[in-house]
Parts: structure tokens; sequence; C-alpha cells
């Protein structure tokens, strides 16, 4: 923390902030996040350069109407030239793109890559389920679990969290931690196209995806099962195993999470421990008893709602989780990771407040 920019940044030596992937969804939710931040609104934080790939040299108007103050903005090139003289460099780009770019820069920038190429900590995981050969392994953007705030302060490379491993891992992290359940989980997670970004794919064409829903990815074939994985693995001894299905929905937006693991718990008894854990967390929020998450109720808001429950005749915890995956899934996890990182309040320019109906 000795180091972060936050104690030096003035209006006239601001930090100083780039966007790589500035024309697709992560970078444009980035963008969207900064410029309602507090110290991009008193001149202490300043955007600089924004890049893409093959739309470099096109305005950010073209890609992003909503952020008028940016609009004009001429896309540069990914690369270290234009991404060198930044304190802090989002990436917002396709799998496998961020180390050649990651390694240039010195080790002083706040780099946070948005992509899966630092999350896993197996390299023979990355491998089955990425290919190529694994990066590396960086310090992961989910304060929320255990262990994990403590190493984003004062980090110079963070890894962002997969939007699904996001919605899975906070509903059951408590419960797998306080040992009320057998690490046996299920998790059947409905999400948005946006989520797919913005790739021209036959399968998200308008025709296709509007008017239906459809799982993809079934029998454990989605390359997020071995981050949620990961992730409950670190709050047990006991082995874990993830059965995950994800479903895509005709909304751009959100993702609705239904996870389940075996319990003797009673809904009570389990309500107790996901309140008790996420007490002083300020984006993840358990529902009244009866209350129910939906997507609509988080869009554009950097929160997590949770309802806990048992169903006693099956024996299982149900946990339905809902979060906006271009904010909490992504870029707000990137800026509340930034914060930490820059030494700022862990919330600044985050909403819990979402946009409905
Ligand atoms: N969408 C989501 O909900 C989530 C996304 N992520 C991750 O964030 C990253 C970005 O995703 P998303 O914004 O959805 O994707 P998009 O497809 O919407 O955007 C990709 C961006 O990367 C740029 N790009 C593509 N190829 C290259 C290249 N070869 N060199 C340089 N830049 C390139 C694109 O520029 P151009 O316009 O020129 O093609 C665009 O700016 C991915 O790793 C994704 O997995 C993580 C969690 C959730
Ligand atoms: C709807 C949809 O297609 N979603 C994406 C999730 C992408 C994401 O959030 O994560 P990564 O950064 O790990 O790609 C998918 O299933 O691949």
């Amino acid at each position: 923390m000795g180091n972060s920019p936050e104690f030096t940044a003035t209006a006239q030596s601001p930090i100083r902030v780039a966007v790589a992937g500035a024309s697709g969804y992560a970078g444009g939710e980035i963008l969207r996040l900064l410029l309602g931040h507090p110290a991009y609104q008193d001149g202490r934080l300043v955007v600089g350069a924004l890049t893409a790939g093959g739309n470099a040299g096109a305005k950010l108007r073209e890609f992003h109407p909503h952020l008028l103050p940016l609009a004009d903005r001429v896309l540069g090139a990914t690369d270290f030239d234009t991404l060198s003289g930044h304190d802090v460099v989002f990436l917002g780009l396709p799998h496998g793109h961020s180390a050649v770019i990651a390694e240039q820069l010195p080790d002083t920038t706040v780099v946070i890559d948005c992509g899966a190429d630092f999350r896993l900590s197996e390299s023979a995981d990355w491998q089955r389920w990425y290919g190529g050969d694994h990066a590396g392994t960086w310090p992961y953007g989910m304060p929320e679990l255990p262990g994990k705030r403590e190493h984003l302060i004062g980090a110079t490379r963070i890894a962002v969290p997969g939007c699904y491993p996001t919605s899975a891992t906070l509903a059951l992290a408590p419960a797998v931690a306080a040992g009320i359940v057998e690490p046996a989980v299920h998790v059947v997670a409905v999400s948005g196209t946006s989520g797919a970004g913005k790739s021209l794919r036959a399968d998200l064409l308008g025709s296709e995806v509007m008017g239906s829903v459809r799982a993809y990815a079934v029998g454990g074939a989605h390359r997020h099962t071995p981050e949620i994985k990961q992730n409950l693995a670190t709050l047990t001894d006991a082995a874990v195993s993830v059965s995950f299905t994800p479903v895509l929905a005709p909304m751009p937006r959100g993702i609705l999470a239904t996870c389940t693991a075996p319990t003797t718990a009673t809904a009570d008894e389990a309500r107790a421990v996901y309140e008790k854990a996420y007490a002083d967390e300020p984006f993840v929020h358990v529902l009244p008893e009866g209350t129910l998450p939906s997507t609509g109720a988080v869009l554009g808001s950097n929160a997590v709602h949770l309802a806990v429950t048992v169903d006693s005749d099956a024996g299982v915890l149900v946990v339905v989780a809902a979060l906006d995956n271009l904010t909490k899934g992504t870029a707000g996890a990137a800026v509340q990771s930034m914060n930490l990182a820059l030494g700022l309040p862990e919330t600044a320019g985050l909403s819990t407040v979402g946009v409905a109906p």
C-alpha cells in the first residue's frame, strides 16, 4: 500500500488509467464506472489511452454512444507504446492476449485483467480448459472470498473473476466455509447475451436468441467449472465437486444462478451463516426470508442479491444469486479491485442501486 498512487494523486498529478479492449462490453462498462468515479470527477483520476484490435482508429462513439464524455476519443492499437505511461491498465481482451501486454508493462503499473489468463492456479487446469501455455496466477479480484481482500490491497497484478464463478462462489462460499453442506455442489446459471462479448456468432444472432432459452456446454463442459471448484476448495479440506450448467436467456445483461448442495441444516441455521458471513460486505446482500432475487433488481449495480433457504424434503441447501455480469461479474469487480490496489475507498464509483424496471 505504501507505493499506491493514492498517496500522491492530485488534480495536478492524477492517476492515469488506460483501457485495452475499450470497444468491447467489458471495456465499455469499465469506462462507464470510471466516469462516475469520485476520483475522476474531482480530477485525481484521468482516462488516458483507449485501445481496440481491428477497430483501432475508430471513435469510441461507434461502440459506446452512452459514454458521451469520451465519445470523440480515437481508439489506439493495443500495444506497449499506447499503454505505457499509465498508473493503471485494464485489459478487456479475449483470453490469451493479456500476458504479452502485461509482461511489457512495469511491475509498478497496476494491471487488471478481465480475461481468464491469470485466474487458475493449476497449469494443468489451464491447458485442459483453455489450451496453450499457462501464463501464471495473479491475486484474484474477489475481495469477498476469505483471504483475498488482503492480497488485493496494493497489488499491481489482478485477475478479475469470471462472471459465472462470481455468482456461484458468492452463493456457496459461506456454506462450504462453515461446513454446513457437503461440497458436492450443483449450479444452474442463466446469463444474458452480453456475457458472450461482442463477437459475431451465428448462435448469438437476435433471431436465434430472442424468444428462446437454451442450455449450453452441458455435462461439465464449461471452462468456468474449474474456477468455481478452485474457489470453493480454498474453504474446505474436503474434496469439492462442481456440476455447472449455463443457460443463455434473451436479455442483454444479468445472471441468475441457482446453487444447491446436500445439507442437514435448517433454513434458519443456513440463513444465519450467510448473514454473519456477509454482514460487513458492501455489495453482497442476503435478502429477507421469502424474497427472491431477480436480475432486473441488480442491473447496472455492483450488488449481488442472495436468497438462502433449505429444501428439507430433498435435504439440500438452495441459494439463488443475482448479479449483473458486466458490473459485479466483470467491470465492477475490476474497479473494486482497482480501489483496493490504489488505497481508495473500496466502494468508490460503485453503486448498489440497480436500474429497474
Ligand atoms: N462480457 C462479460 O460478461 C465478461 C467478460 N469477461 C472477459 O473480459 C474480456 C473482454 O470481454 P468482452 O468485453 O465481453 O469481449 P468483447 O468481444 O465485447 O470485446 C473484446 C475487446 O477486445 C478487443 N480485441 C479483440 N481481439 C483483439 C486482438 N487480437 N488484439 C487486441 N484487441 C483485441 C476488441 O476490439 P475490436 O472491437 O477491435 O475487435 C474489443 O475491444 C474477455 O476476456 C472476457 O472473457 C469476463 C467476465 C464477464
Ligand atoms: C453467455 C456467455 O456466453 N457467457 C460466457 C461467459 C464469459 C465470462 O464471463 O467469462 P470469461 O471471462 O471467463 O470468458 C461463456 O459462457 O463463455
